[in-house]
C-alpha cells in the first residue's frame, strides 16, 4: 500500500478550476492537491467528468475558469512533454498503421528525447523494459493490430512508461483487461509508484488496484463529492450522493445523466 507523502512537492494543483469543451462547464469548481509520489484514483459515476478532468490535467480540455497547474506549470505549458504520461480511455492502437509493440513504445519514448532525436542505446532498453513490465516482451515485433484489445491497452500503458514519466495519468487502464493481466498491470503500476511516480487513475474498478491506490477522490456532477482513503470510498462513489450542493445550471450534463439525489440503499449500481 502507497502511502501519502504529506510533504511531497504538488505535481498537480487547481485552484477553482472549471474545464470544459467549448464554453460548456463540465468539471466545476474544483481544488485539489496531488503531492509528489501520491497513487489517487478518480471515481466517480458515468457522465461525472473524471475524464474531462484529466484531460484538464493534460490541456486536452479547457480551462474555463481558476487555475491548474502541473508540475510547476500551467496546463500546457510544460516544455517537456514525456514528464507527464497519459493513457487515455476506451483507446486501442490504431490499426490503419502497421506498427509494431516495439515501434509504438518507442513512440512514447520519443515524448522525452523530442521527435527529432532517435533512439539510443538506452532508450531502446527503456523501450524493452516497459514491454517487459506489461508482460508482453514475447510479442515485441508483432503488429500491434494482432494482439487483443487487453494486450493493446497493455502496449498503451507501455508507451506511457517507456518515457519515465514523473506523473502518470491512466484513463481506466484495467479496462477490458482479464482478471490475470489487470494482477500483472496492479504489480506493475505499484513498482512504478514505489520508484516515486505520481500516478492519478481514472477507475471503476478500485478492486484490482487497492493495493496500489491509497487515497481517492470522487466526482460527483462534476463537483469533488469526496477526498479521502480509498478505502472509504466506495459509499461516496455513487450516482446521486451529494457532499456538495447540487449545481444548480444542469448544462453540459448528457441527457442520461442520473438527476435523482437519494437513492435507496442496496440498489444495484447504475450506469456500468
Ligand atoms: N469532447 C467533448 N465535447 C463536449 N462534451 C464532452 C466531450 N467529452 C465529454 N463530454 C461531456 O462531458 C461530460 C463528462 O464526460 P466525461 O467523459 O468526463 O465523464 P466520465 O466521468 O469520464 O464518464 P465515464 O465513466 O463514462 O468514462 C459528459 O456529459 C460528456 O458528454
Amino acid at each position: 500500500m502507497s502511502t501519502t507523502p504529506a510533504g511531497g512537492a504538488p505535481v498537480v494543483e487547481l485552484r477553482r478550476a472549471t474545464i470544459g469543451y467549448g464554453d460548456v462547464a463540465i468539471v466545476r469548481d474544483l481544488d485539489l492537491t496531488i503531492r509528489a509520489g501520491e497513487a489517487v484514483a478518480v471515481l466517480g459515476s458515468n457522465g461525472s467528468g473524471k475524464t474531462t478532468l484529466a484531460r484538464g490535467l493534460l490541456g486536452l480540455a479547457s480551462l474555463l475558469d481558476g487555475e491548474v497547474q502541473v508540475l510547476g506549470a500551467r496546463v500546457g505549458g510544460l516544455r517537456d512533454r514525456g514528464r507527464v504520461g497519459y493513457v487515455p480511455q476506451r483507446h486501442s492502437v490504431s490499426g490503419a498503421v502497421p506498427a509494431t509493440v516495439r515501434e509504438v513504445v518507442g513512440v512514447g519514448r520519443l515524448a522525452r528525447l523530442g521527435l527529432l532525436r532517435r533512439l539510443g542505446r538506452k532508450d531502446r532498453a527503456a523501450v524493452a523494459d516497459a514491454v517487459a513490465a506489461v508482460g508482453l516482451e514475447d510479442r515485441m515485433d508483432d503488429p500491434v493490430a494482432s494482439l487483443s484489445g487487453g494486450q493493446q491497452r497493455r502496449v498503451l500503458v507501455a508507451r506511457a512508461l517507456a518515457a519515465e514519466p514523473e506523473l502518470l495519468i491512466m484513463d481506466e487502464p484495467t479496462a477490458g483487461v482479464d482478471a490475470a493481466n489487470q494482477q500483472v498491470l496492479a504489480g506493475v503500476l505499484g513498482r512504478i509508484s514505489a520508484s516515486g511516480t505520481t500516478l492519478v487513475v481514472v477507475t471503476h474498478e478500485t478492486a484490482p488496484l487497492a493495493d496500489v491506490l491509497s487515497r481517492a477522490v470522487v466526482v460527483d456532477h462534476g463537483r469533488l463529492a469526496y477526498d479521502g482513503p480509498l478505502a472509504e470510498a466506495a459509499r461516496h462513489d455513487e450516482p446521486g450522493v451529494h457532499h456538495h450542493p447540487p449545481a444548480r445550471e444542469r448544462s453540459g450534463y448528457r441527457l442520461d445523466q442520473p438527476t435523482v439525489t437519494t437513492r435507496p440503499r442496496g440498489a444495484a449500481h447504475e450506469g456500468h
